[in-house]
């Protein structure tokens, strides 16, 4: 008994020496930074219990006190550099990936060489299919996603004639998944319950082994990862239910070439043709399939769970998105042209990602050099960057800017027409200093114009045929906050019932 305690008291300074040589070894190199808590070492970690417990108000304290400035915030691993200002954003963006590496930080924070595998880490060649060929292929396969939408929402929300309540983010998750994979691999996996279930457990598995590794020596990471990583399992799962598409798919270019007339266009027979070397293999395709899938499901249903959140406890939007979704899809159908002409839809989906980011802090970098900012702050070698989203409810950018105004963006894209001006600087897949939901610059998401037609097909189509209520009326449930991300409360039910006029 002795002994254990002993040897648990041992563990516990071990890791507290460890962290703390981690961490501290870069404080002084990062002294002209401005800090937000406590810089000695004992101290600091108070302040990074309080920043672990609220990213937000630890932020905002920040910003009132250096309102120009860079500042560093203790996260328990390492000092994060937080950017505020759209002068540093901008800067961030454009900084080149030898310069500040967003690769580096996403290896870091996910742990994928060994969440995901070094074949991820390395050669991420998903990120040009999706952006070119997923991205082209939009008005294909707007009329097939809206076809699985259809029946996915027949399934997990059904149509009563009496209010019913049903818990969103779980209903919700069900249906991106399926109409996703849709697009990601085609019919029938796409109805498979349980390769939808493996598409979402898969995405926590990864960050739930990656917090753990992140906190160990690089040297006993992949051994550790070995012991409780549930990745490998997963994926060996995922291949068995993949590989007769993956067969038909190579059955299919044999026969017709990598011309997509007449073969399945999904992003599966894209990444085919990607592929080389020993990327071509069933196991490294179905790898590859659940990577995408890891960065595409809950992003995208968190996404739409907010908006829900939003229609539900403001339904007077219901009657004027109704009008715009009947009068659009009368003339064009559930097609691509017509999710284009619906910005009151846009702008309700943007507006909503104004206010309820996944992410408090994103796009994180790390420097790979020393970097200087215009304002003559450099940063060392070493050094993890981030960008704080406060820009979305500054007022330097919105009027009311803490005000939930569905159809804003409408109004200021009318506004900037009137003025002869055309650029598409108010759509939902436009970012910039003010708009960051999906980053900005070079490695902004490469999936938006994919996520933005399935919520705009998604929200349209609740809209035509469900009434949807808050179970208290007009109090919009609470959204939980995890360190720097902010989630739809999960267990919030919604009350739905077929559309009455
Ligand atoms: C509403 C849904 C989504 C949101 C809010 C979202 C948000 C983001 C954000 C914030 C980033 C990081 C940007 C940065 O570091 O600068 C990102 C990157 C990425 N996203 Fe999305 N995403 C969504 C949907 C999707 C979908 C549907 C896919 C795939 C089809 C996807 C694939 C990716 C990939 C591959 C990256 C990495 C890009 C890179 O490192 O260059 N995302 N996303």
């Amino acid at each position: 008994m002795v002994d254990y305690r002993l040897a648990s008291v041992g563990l516990l300074l071990f890791v507290y020496l460890l962290i703390s040589s981690l961490r501290n070894g870069s404080t002084r190199k990062l002294d002209h930074i401005p800090t937000a808590g406590y810089t000695l070492p004992l101290l600091s970690y108070f302040s990074s219990i309080r920043y672990l417990l609220d990213v937000r108000k630890v932020i905002s304290e920040s910003m009132a006190k250096w309102p120009a400035s860079l500042f560093k915030v203790p996260s328990v691993l390492e000092w994060i550099v937080v950017a505020t200002q759209p002068t540093h954003i901008e800067e961030i963006c454009k900084a080149p990936e030898n310069v500040l590496s967003g690769m580096i930080a996403i290896e870091d924070s996910l742990q994928t060489r060994y969440t995901l595998g070094p074949h991820i880490a390395e050669n991420p060649y998903h990120i040009p299919v999706i952006r070119t060929q997923l991205t082209r292929s939009l008005p294909l396969l707007v009329p097939e996603v809206h076809a699985e939408l259809i029946e996915a929402f027949e399934e997990n929300i059904p149509r009563t004639t009496e209010w019913i309540k049903l818990k969103a983010l779980d209903s919700v998750l069900k249906v991106v998944s399926r109409a996703s994979n849709r697009v990601f691999v085609g019919v029938p996996l796409c109805k498979n319950p349980e390769w939808n279930e493996l598409s979402i457990q898969f995405t926590i598995d990864v960050v739930q082994t990656a917090n753990i590794l992140r906190f160990l020596p690089s040297f006993m990471r992949s051994s550790i990862n070995k012991l409780i990583s549930k990745v490998e399992i997963r994926t060996e799962k995922a291949l068995l239910m993949l590989r007769s598409t993956i067969a038909q798919r190579r059955r299919e270019r044999q026969e017709k070439g990598n011309d997509d007339t007449g073969r399945q266009a999904d992003l599966l027979s894209w990444l085919m043709d990607a592929a080389k070397g020993h990327e071509t293999e069933d196991w490294y395709l179905t790898s590859r399939m659940l990577t995408v899938q890891f960065s595409a499901i809950h992003t995208s249903s968190t996404a739409f769970t907010q908006a829900l959140y939003y229609l539900a406890t403001y339904p007077e939007y219901t009657g004027p998105l109704r009008e715009e979704v009947e009068e659009v899809t009368f003339r064009e159908g559930w097609t691509k042209a017509a999710l284009d002409q619906m910005p009151r839809v846009d702008s309700f989906i943007k507006e909503s990602q104004r206010l309820k980011p996944l992410l408090i802090n994103a796009m994180e970098r790390v420097a790979v050099q020393d970097y200087r900012f215009s304002d003559g702050t450099t940063v060392p070698v070493g050094t993890k960057l981030t960008v704080n989203l406060n820009s979305h409810t500054s007022e330097l950018f919105f009027e009311n800017p803490t005000t939930f105004d569905g159809f804003r963006f409408v109004q200021l894209k009318e506004r900037r027409l009137s003025s002869g001006n055309t650029e598409k600087r108010f759509d939902m897949v436009t970012t910039g200093v003010d708009s960051l939901a999906f980053g900005h610059g070079k490695h902004a998401c490469p999936g938006r114009y994919f996520a933005a037609s399935e919520l705009k097909l998604m929200l349209s189509y609740v809209v035509m045929n469900y009434d949807v209520r808050t179970v208290k009326q007009g109090v919009r449930p609470e959204d939980l906050y995890v360190v720097d991300m902010r989630v739809p409360n999960p267990t919030a039910e919604l009350l739905f019932r077929r559309r009455k006029e």
